[in-house]
């Protein structure tokens, strides 16, 4: 038996490949329940009984080799071998969903057609057991003509059978299985519904809660209605909930930043830390209760298999704007970051879909501008309620990231019969069954997130603050002079600030919003640090970033600053994976123009009516 060097996994779309990675290699890569989480493929490391070390590939979904999106471009070629660089695999790892057999044992019957050495994961035998269904794996072996090992990806049930199966995996008749299994599309099908049946020793008709549930939550009337009050619920909480963490944090950060002022000399080194790390980061850091409690809820979405739903209710309104469902899991996932949003869209097929929602991704209010919102709500926005549990201040974000949706909803129409005019494509998508969330996923899933921020906050928030406290703190102001003024980066502030004035902004706002293109937190630790910087009093200095806006902005001003981040300068890496996933220069160039343009109109136009109103 030859050594083997790989092995890939490969099924269909949310069949658990991912859970199985996990616990296969110790990884963590990201699972959730809906269709496309994984769009690209991963490798890890497996350590078979013997010691030998196997590469393994976890790889996107599939439901067929001739699959047009470029997800599952990625599993064909990796399987076939011609993906760039790379040898076929030795071993596959079929994973099927016991619970959905007769639909995942169609692609299945592809897979097995390529003769290579197969072993099969009857994944999720707990969820078909809950359906009331009793499987017979060796059936399923006889049938399929390769090992059949049962598995419980998440509690890691059968993963020391299934590492024995890949050990000694070996070709299964290559020629025969070549004919046995040439099919066409509808014969698949049959023939999937044949083994199905013969593997399915008994079937209880057990009465399941999903159809009840999905009547309520899938109704076209009161569907949508839930979903919005859940969002609006979320927006509440992030407010709510986090306001006394995020006191702590700032009354800790206060209090550290007191104790260093007082007890080290006065001096360069003493600015750096007081007016720069801790007035500048330390300003950012304390919106990790809010970062924690937004995902919270986009985790529990992901994972009880409500967000497929959501997808499917949105399905009719996304396409008034000439997009399908599909988009909406990539959009939504840019609430977190536009990043993975807009890897998300390889799920999608039709090239003009994808690429319009890539240009609107951005439009969601990812999870780095929340910072920025909170920082000027809570310094602008009174704390009262305007209805029984309504805190006006969560009504405020509320609004905002509807701002944005409605901004991504225009531009995507304008879009989609412009420069991506055709057809709107169809929509189809598995309802995933509901879960439980698991609280150790949730754990892991937080914990990864809150890391991700504090990992921002130390090196990429931490170097564009301190750069920027460099160029505010050199050369020198004369006494009586605001160091502002006097500093490189009051000059830069001043090339700018002429175009942002009509809209508004006063200088510091100007100045904050450049560093904010390495990561939108920026814009608050900047600021925090121009007025710390510029605070000719100590006490001021000691002062957070809240209570100078509150102090110092006009509430049109504040507004605009709000309205120009709902459309907001795009951070660097948004714009980079733009030009990956476009392959170039042209799309990101017409992305970065419309969105400065909208912000800069939507500033002006806040400002203008605000003002007019006389608020
Ligand atoms: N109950 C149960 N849930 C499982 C099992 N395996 C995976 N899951 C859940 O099923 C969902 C999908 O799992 P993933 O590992 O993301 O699926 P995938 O095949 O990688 O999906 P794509 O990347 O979209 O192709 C997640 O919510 C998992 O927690 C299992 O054996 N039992
Ligand atoms: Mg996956």
């Amino acid at each position: 038996m030859s050594a083997k060097r790989t092995a890939a996994l490969v099924g269909n779309p949310n069949s658990g490949k991912s859970a199985l990675f996990n616990a296969l290699t110790g990884a963590s890569q990201k699972i959730a329940n809906y269709a496309g989480v994984t769009v690209e493929r991963k490798a890890g490391r497996l350590t078979l009984p013997s010691g030998a070390p196997v590469e393994l590939l976890d790889l996107p979904g599939s439901y067929s080799f001739d699959a047009a999106s470029p997800d599952e471009a990625v599993t064909r070629d990796v399987v076939k071998g011609v993906f760039d660089g790379e040898a076929a695999p030795d071993v596959l790892i079929l994973v099927l969903d016991a619970a959905n057999l007769e639909q995942h044992l169609v692609f299945a019957q592809e897979v097995l057609e390529l003769g290579k050495p197969t072993v099969v994961a009857l994944n999720m035998v707990d969820l078909a057991e809950r359906d009331g269904l009793t499987l017979d794996p060796e059936a399923l072996s006889e049938a399929l003509g390769v090992p059949v090992v049962p598995t419980v990806a998440v509690r890691r049930k059968g993963i020391a059978e299934l590492t024995d199966a890949i050990a000694e995996a070996r070709s299964h008749a290559d020629e025969e299985a070549h004919t046995r299994w040439h099919l066409t599309l509808p014969e698949r099908r049959l023939t999937a519904k044949h083994i199905a049946r013969s593997a399915i020793l008994s079937k209880s008709t057990r009465h399941t809660i999903e159809n009840g549930v999905d009547r309520i939550l899938l109704n076209p009337w009161i569907g949508p209605v839930i979903l919005f009050g859940l969002l609006f619920v979320v927006f509440q909480a992030v407010f709510a909930w986090a306001t006394p963490f995020a006191d702590a944090l700032e009354g800790g950060v206060g209090a550290i930043s007191g104790v260093f002022s007082e007890r080290l000399p006065k001096g360069l080194f003493r600015d750096f830390l007081v007016e720069g790390v801790l007035a500048g980061v330390g300003s950012v850091v304390v919106f990790l209760p809010q970062i924690v409690i937004l995902f919270f809820f986009i985790l529990v979405m992901e994972a009880s298999g409500y967000m497929a739903r959501a997808a499917f209710l949105m399905d009719r309104l996304m396409a008034l704007v000439g997009l399908s469902g599909r988009s909406f899991i990539p959009l939504l996932s840019s609430f977190a970051c536009a990043i993975p949003g807009i890897m998300a869209t390889r799920s999608i097929s039709d090239p003009k879909d994808r690429l319009t929602t890539i240009l609107i991704a951005p439009l969601m209010t990812c999870s780095a501008r929340l910072p920025v919102y909170a920082v000027v709500i809570a310094a602008v926005i009174p704390q009262t309620t305007v209805g029984p549990g309504i805190g006006l201040q969560g009504l405020v974000l509320f609004a905002l990231y509807v701002a944005g949706i409605v901004g991504a909803m225009v531009v995507a129409l304008v879009l989609r019969s412009t420069v991506t005019k055709g057809a709107a494509s169809g929509f189809i998508m598995e309802l995933p069954r509901y879960q439980l969330p698991r609280l150790k996923d949730l754990a892991i899933g937080l914990w990864q997130r809150a890391w991700v921020f504090l990992r921002r906050a130390g090196t990429i928030i931490f170097v564009a603050t301190i750069a920027l406290w460099v160029l505010l703190s050199f050369p020198k102001a004369d006494p009586g002079e605001s160091q502002l003024d006097a500093s490189l980066a009051g000059a830069v502030a001043d090339t700018l600030h002429p175009v942002l004035e009509p809209v508004g902004f006063n200088r510091e706002m100007s100045l904050a919003i450049i560093p904010a293109l390495a990561a939108r937190e920026v814009a608050v630790s900047a600021l925090a640090t121009t007025y710390a910087v510029d605070a000719e009093d100590e006490d001021i200095a000691a002062e957070g970033v809240t209570a100078k806006i509150a102090a110092l902005w006009s509430l049109p001003t504040a507004l605009a600053f709000l309205a120009w981040f709902v459309f907001a300068p795009q951070c660097l890496s948004t714009i980079a994976v733009a030009r990956r996933e476009t392959n170039g220069w042209k799309w990101p160039t017409v992305m970065v123009v419309y969105l400065f343009a909208l912000a800069w109109l939507s500033a002006g136009a806040t400002y203008w009516i605000a003002t007019a109103a006389g608020l």
